[in-house]
């Protein structure tokens, strides 16, 4: 069982439990269940940078990353310092995150909110909208194309907007549909964590223009984002080079200044 497979069977056992503890009717009834969302997609198609900011403090990759990191002074100095959207990490087994993050992100920043996790239920989609998330992410990697449709079709019903990711043209080719709003290429490898920014590269030109696309993982300079824009990227979805450092906010603040001097 590759790492993808192990996080996608413990993540069933942990929707089953949730879902008798905490059932759909019960997270309808909830404030943000009927928030109307901020749409990522358009932030990205207007922003000159394109940033969605991540919060995490562990990954399989990076097991210590920014094991003690508070969401919410994180989220505003990304929001203050000009990011187009935010990406929490709900996974708590091996993210180290929660939905807990997820509201506490949704009270301090009016951002597009990406709830980040492995989408393998519907059941997680009525909870990022009841804790608030705008964005739902669905791996290719872990659904068939029959899931993908289900559970797009549901977030658009629910007014979220869906993020697909993929990593291969096989993925892609086998996953776009009219419910998806923006495609981001991977470019870390679930199955290895190689990172490789020619994934993206490479898949750009397959992408069909109606989707606004995303590169993910690995950027760790404002030079790779200006090549990828390149390609055709208008959003570009960073954590590690921010939360490795002991000061995220700031982190980000100093990539932000520049790229906007490059980006002039
Ligand atoms: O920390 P990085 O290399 O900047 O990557 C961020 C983001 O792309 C990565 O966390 C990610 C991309 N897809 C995912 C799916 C699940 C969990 C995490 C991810």
């Amino acid at each position: 069982m590759n790492i993808l497979e192990k996080i996608a069977a413990d993540k069933r056992v942990e929707v089953a439990t949730q879902k008798e503890e905490v059932p759909v009717e019960v997270l309808q009834l909830l404030p943000h269940f009927k928030r109307k969302c901020i749409s990522l997609s358009e932030n990205l198609r207007k922003s000159p940078a394109g940033i969605i900011a991540e919060f995490k403090r562990r990954s399989p990759s990076h097991p210590d990353l920014n094991p003690e990191a508070e969401v919410e002074e994180i989220v505003k100095a990304y929001e203050k310092f000009g990011a187009a959207g935010i990406s929490v990490l709900t996974d708590e087994a091996y993210f180290g995150g929660g939905m807990e993050d997820l509201s506490l992100a949704r009270e301090s920043v009016k951002l597009p909110l990406l709830r980040k996790d492995f989408v393998i239920d519907e059941y997680q989609i009525y909870e990022a909208k009841a804790m608030g998330a705008d964005v739902i992410l669905l791996i290719a990697a872990l659904l068939n194309e029959k899931q993908i449709e289900k559970f797009s079709k549901l977030a658009k019903e629910l007014g979220l907007e869906v993020l697909l990711e993929v990593h291969n043209r096989e993925e892609l080719d086998n996953s776009l549909m009219p419910e998806i709003d923006m495609v981001g290429v991977n470019n870390r490898n679930l199955k290895t964590f190689e990172v490789d920014l020619n994934t993206s590269k490479e898949l750009a030109a397959a992408i069909p223009e109606e989707y606004v696309k995303v590169s993910e993982s690995g950027i760790s300079d404002t030079a790779a984002i200006l090549e990828l824009q390149k390609s055709g990227f208008q959003g570009f979805l960073i954590g590690g080079n921010f939360m490795k450092t002991e000061d995220p906010g700031a982190s980000f603040a100093a990539f932000m200044q520049q790229l906007n001097k490059e980006n002039q």
